[in-house]
């Protein structure tokens, strides 16, 4: 948009038959747009030919100023007229040297600043700070995404929420970009490695934090049925059949997953076995020529359920408890396999399903891991989805931060702004001060994680991750009741400026109920810890 405009220039378009307002220092002519403005023609008439920019953002959000600014926008006003915005500057080797409290330690380069600066609005490393987990490659993905998230799901995002459903491409788009193959990572079969498409790290340079990136980043969007329908079924039900699973299977199937052209969904829990693991009955019995199970069962609240051509299923070969429990890969294809939506009160375009198994025959090489060692592959697997849970439970609490801040400074009441309430700012701080606690929590564990062997990992983690998830769980929880009464009527209310707190809150369930409720984790928590500091040498 190359026309400048003088102030003085703005202020001639003051009338209902010639109306331009300027917005953070871009001019609209809105003389036809008025007649279809929401919010009614006389409120801009109020403005017309003056800077609007406090009275917009005090009734919409940036998503309808992107969205019709290509529309509207007829220039900018002269940029001396307009206060220059602070730029943050990328710190100095000089500055690094100077730090005379580095001790030992290496210090290591900052990386430049990203994203918005809202204060708590992403984490501490975007702000330019140092941090020994992230390096350049973190830093450019971490660009691939938001670009992505900008360009291809942020327009659509409430839509596809009130669809209950996604378009398919969306799916294939995540994965032409790599996006899939990503998130696996390591993990990444041999003969998947050709769809490594991701441009700012190569497979070789991949580690946790990339993985952490690429959800934390998604989940900006407070969407976790979007999240859910990229990644709820795929990273959780394709690490079990990659890592336990028999070769010939794996290089059949992973590849056609990982390429986003099949989807694949994990199920473990069945109408009357949540978190109680151990007790499910879906059964899987071998037929007479040892050739099949034949696997009979319900399960419930599997996500991506609807769209999957494979399930892991957790089903029932021996007697009762752990011992009796087998994974299965199941093929849509294999017929007897039913699918049904289920009617949710969040993550509405994930496609929560419910599944019936109805005499379906699985061949035997299908069986993932060992008979009746199904537990094992269950656990190893929590500590994984466990893992994804808090990230996105981290971020999620991170945007109500973000929102608050934003709408803080908006919003006048009494005769000023929330912002300079300090009630209200008691609330944003109290929020800040969990979110950031967490977020150290999290990057911790994702550290320990990818420094130990697997083995190591399941013993050390397990109750360390399962706190954590009541941690993020938690502060979510707590800051999406805190960001709800900042914005008040607006989060209850559903789109708009407090659209997405009022989503976020009806997502919260979605984390403290799955994947181990959060009284079970709390619980493990202590009880693996007991075990693991008395093989340690706690004398307790
Ligand atoms: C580029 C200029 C503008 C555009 C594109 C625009 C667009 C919109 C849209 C799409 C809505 C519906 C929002 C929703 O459903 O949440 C809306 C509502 C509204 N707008 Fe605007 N608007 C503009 C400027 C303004 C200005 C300058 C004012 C005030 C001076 C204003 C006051 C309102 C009000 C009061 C509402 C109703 C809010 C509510 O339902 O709570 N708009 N506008």
């Amino acid at each position: 948009m190359s026309k400048t405009f003088s102030v003085d220039e703005l202020a001639k378009h003051n009338t209902e038959k010639d109306l331009w307002i300027a917005i953070e220092g871009d001019v609209f002519d809105l003389t036809k747009f008025q007649d279809i403005h929401p919010g009614g023609k006389r409120i801009l008439k109020r403005v017309a030919g003056k800077d609007a920019t406090k009275f917009f953002w005090k009734y919409h959000n940036d998503k309808i100023l992107k969205k019709y600014k290509p529309k509207l926008q007829i220039g900018s006003l002269d940029k001396t007229a307009v206060a220059s915005k602070l730029s943050a500057e990328e710190p100095t080797e000089t500055a690094l040297s100077a730090n005379p409290t580095s001790g030992g330690y290496k210090l290591v380069k900052p990386l430049p600043p990203f994203g918005e600066q809202v204060p708590y609005g992403d984490p501490f490393w975007y702000t330019g700070a140092r941090s020994p987990y992230y390096n350049e490659t973190h830093a450019a993905l971490r660009k691939e995404v938001r670009d992505y998230v900008e360009e291809c799901l942020e327009p659509y995002v409430d839509e596809w929420d009130e669809a209950r459903d996604m378009p398919n491409s969306v799916y294939e788009e995540f994965a032409k970009r790599g996006f899939l193959a990503g998130y696996l990572g390591a993990a990444l079969p041999e003969n998947c490695k050709n769809l490594w498409k991701i441009k700012s790290a190569s497979f070789d340079q991949w580690d946790g934090f990339h993985s952490l990136i690429i959800t934390d980043e998604i989940m900006r969007l407070g969407s976790t049925g979007l999240m859910w329908n990229l990644t709820g079924g795929y990273g959780i039900g394709l690490p079990p059949l990659i890592r336990w699973g028999k070769k010939e299977v794996v290089d059949r199937v992973a590849p056609e997953v990982v390429s986003g052209k099949k989807r694949i969904c994990l199920c473990i829990t069945e109408p009357d076995a949540g978190s109680d693991v151990a007790n499910l009955t879906t059964t899987a019995v071998l037929s007479d020529d040892k050739k099949y199970f034949i696997v009979n069962g319900e399960k419930k609240w599997i996500t991506n359920g609807i769209y999957a051509d494979y399930f892991t299923v957790a089903v029932r070969t021996g007697g009762p408890g752990m011992g009796g429990i087998s994974m299965l890969l199941i093929e849509r294809s294999f017929g007897g396999v039913e699918t049904r939506k289920l009617d949710c009160m969040g993550v509405w375009a994930s496609g929560t399903t419910y599944i019936s198994f109805e005499d379906v025959k699985v061949p035997v090489e299908n069986l993932i891991g060992e008979l009746n060692q199904g537990f094992k592959v269950i656990v190893t697997n929590f500590n994984h989805e466990r893992m994804a849970i808090c990230v996105q439970a981290a971020r999620c609490a991170r945007v109500c931060v973000e929102e608050s801040i934003k709408y803080a400074h908006r919003r006048e009441t009494f005769g000023k702004r929330l912002i300079d309430h300090d009630v209200i700012r008691n609330k944003i701080a109290q929020m800040a001060c969990k979110v950031e606690a967490t977020q150290c929590g999290v990057e911790n564990a994702v550290y320990q994680i990818q420094s130990m062997p697997d083995e190591e990992s399941m013993i050390r983690m397990g109750g360390y991750i399962a706190g954590l998830k009541a941690q993020c769980t938690q502060t979510y929880e707590f800051c999406v009741r805190e960001a709800s009464q900042v914005f008040g009527g607006l989060s209850y209310t559903r789109g708009g400026v407090g659209g997405k707190i009022e989503r976020l809150f009806r997502e919260t369930k979605a984390y403290t109920i799955p994947g181990g409720s959060e009284e079970i984790m709390l619980d493990l928590s202590i009880r693996q810890a007991l075990r693991v500091h008395k093989r340690f040498g706690a004398k307790l």
